[in-house]
């Protein structure tokens, strides 16, 4: 929270500030980050319009989270009926009817769609737009409207909340061959009878992972192709080499330190070329989707023309405010991290400065952040990786509980994976935690509590677990910790007590 004064709240130069306007907010976009500041102007009773070219939801409804996890699922399950012998059942070889497992996922999709619908929103008192937002001067914004026709509102704030979009690399040869994205597969893939047969995926980070071991699973030849040396390289390398290892296991070639250079048809054949090592070879596929990396999409809309930086993301302050204090960003556009539940996070920070920052602002904090990738299996974080308390000449402690000794994870036959967490030596005091296993990314909702509220291990392991459950794990990692942190002096003093005791 800031008590100081914001001095920096002031209108901007060169341009006339209206004496009066039509709206008190309006939220460029209406993803995550734009549903969640338009949803809290309204509470707070604002006149607040929100616009939005496309659909209702943004990239998590429409192309991200929702669709992919629930390919993930249709994967799962083929991949289960496949391995059914490990639990004790005839395995078969799953049919894969392809049109039915994206039609399934359109209807997840059509089922989620009313939480983010204009009727919704309209219900909770925002005035929703569809059409495609420009800002005209810090304070006008013109709407061209999807059913024709433009609107001109004046408008006390404005929050931009435009998200990302998919990067393409300059491959030359890519454009020419047509490519998948997260954007466009989810349609373009809906008919398909069956999965392509042999798919390439570009980029080793969370979309290339979940994705490359889903269509795996499902039964396309998956070529997934990294320049780094490993997979989800934001990871510590032991968790990578998890998810790695069980890629692989589906079938997927993984291949690292490999650079795609170039892309090309030979006799109606696709290929892709790619450098390892100083020489190069090329592959051959029918389908590639490219996830190397979500570029925000700052360009087009006026940003540059009011004098806002937009080189990588839109430059904001700690109150998510721009150079002109009353537009403000949240989400993807906003950075540094681009996942749904920090952009509802900020989109509260954003929300209120936004309304009342000239009376009090508050800065978005970014103290404790998880997230997950839903590979099977997940890879859950909160705080710091060893990498970075490394990189950061921050001291830790390592406490380590291997997963494949946990009693319910033995009996659903899950049982791969640790919780890892750093903590200050000499202390409970959780500085991050990794979770790598089946649900990992609900199990870490318990350390993220910690972290948030300053509860140590030793609150952790006095909290009563349900037996058997996969969160005892989370227990068991903090009994693993209070052992090797045991007080070897009262522990001599009580052996004596005990000895005298005997008589
Ligand atoms: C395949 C995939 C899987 C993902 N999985 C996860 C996950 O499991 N968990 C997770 O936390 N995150 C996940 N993400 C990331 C997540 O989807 C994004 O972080 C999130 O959607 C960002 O929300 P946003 O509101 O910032 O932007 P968006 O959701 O992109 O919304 C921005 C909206 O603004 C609109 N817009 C842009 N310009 C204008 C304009 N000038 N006028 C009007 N409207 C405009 C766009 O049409 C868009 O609808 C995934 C992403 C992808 C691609
Ligand atoms: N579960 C989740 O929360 C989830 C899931 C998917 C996406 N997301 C969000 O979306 C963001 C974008 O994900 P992403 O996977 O597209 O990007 P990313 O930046 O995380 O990973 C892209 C990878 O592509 C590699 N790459 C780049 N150019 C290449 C080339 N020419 N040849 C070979 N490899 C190349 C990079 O080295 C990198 O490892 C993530 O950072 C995350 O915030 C979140």
């Amino acid at each position: 929270m800031d008590r100081t004064e914001p001095t920096s709240n002031r209108p901007a130069s060169g341009w006339t500030r209206p004496k009066r306007f039509d709206r008190n907010l309006i939220v460029i976009g209406a993803g995550s980050a734009g549903l969640v500041s338009a949803y809290i102007a309204a509470a707070a009773k604002a006149k607040v319009t929100l616009v939005e070219a496309n659909k209702m939801g943004g990239d998590c409804l429409n192309f991200g989270c929702v669709p992919s996890k629930a390919l993930i699922k249709s994967a799962k399950v083929a991949h289960q009926m496949r391995h059914a012998d490990h639990y004790g059942l005839e395995p078969v070889e799953p049919r894969v009817p392809f049109s039915a497992v994206m039609e399934r996922i359109h209807k997840v999709i059509a089922e989620i769609e009313p939480h983010d619908s204009v009727e919704r929103y309209t219900g909770l008192g925002v005035e929703v737009l569809q059409g495609y937002a420009k800002l005209i001067d810090p304070w006008t914004v013109e709407i061209a409207l999807n059913d024709g026709g433009t609107q001109r509102l004046t408008t006390r704030a404005i929050i931009i909340a435009t998200g990302a979009q998919p990067f393409v690399p300059p491959i030359p040869g890519l454009a020419e061959i047509g490519f998948l994205t997260s954007d466009n597969m989810w349609e373009r893939l809906r008919d398909r009878p069956a999965v392509p047969q042999r798919l390439v995926v570009l980029g080793g980070g969370p979309i290339g992972c979940e994705l490359a071991q889903s269509f795996a699973r499902l039964g396309s030849e998956v070529t997934q192709i990294e320049m780094a040396p490993r997979l989800m390289m934001r990871e510590d390398e032991d968790a990578a080499q998890f998810v790695e290892a069980s890629i692989r296991e589906d079938g997927v070639n993984v291949l690292t330190r490999h650079k795609a250079v170039a892309c090309g048809t030979e006799g109606g054949e696709k290929w892709i070329e790619v450098e390892h090592d100083g020489s190069k070879r090329r592959i051959g596929f029918d389908e590639i989707i490219v996830a190397v990396g979500r570029a925000p999409r700052l360009k087009g809309f006026g940003l540059e023309e009011l004098g806002i930086k937009v080189d990588r993301v839109v430059e904001t302050n700690e109150y998510l405010q721009t150079l002109h204090p009353h537009i403000l960003a949240a989400g993807d556009v906003a950075g540094p991290y681009q996942f749904t539940h920090v952009a509802g996070h900020q989109a509260w920070f954003a929300a209120i400065n936004a309304l009342f920052g000239d009376l009090k602002r508050f800065k978005a904090d970014y103290s404790v952040i998880p997230w997950a990738t839903f590979t099977d299996p997940e890879v859950a974080r909160v705080g710091l990786s060893e990498a970075e308390a490394k990189e950061k000449n921050i001291r830790y402690e390592v406490t380590r509980f291997g997963i494949d000794d946990l009693d319910r994870a033995i009996a659903d036959g899950s049982a791969r994976g640790f919780v890892k967490v750093l903590t200050v030596p000499g202390k409970d005091k959780i500085l991050g935690a990794t979770i790598v296993g089946e649900h990992a990314g609900d199990l870490l909702a318990e350390f993220v509590f910690a972290m948030k509220h300053g509860h140590g291990l030793g609150k952790i392991l006095g909290t009563i677990h349900i037996y058997p459950t996969l969160a005892e794990a989370n227990k068991m990692v903090a009994g693993q910790w209070r052992r090797t942190h045991i007080n070897s002096f009262l522990l001599s003093l009580l052996q004596r007590f005990q000895t005298w005791r005997r008589g």
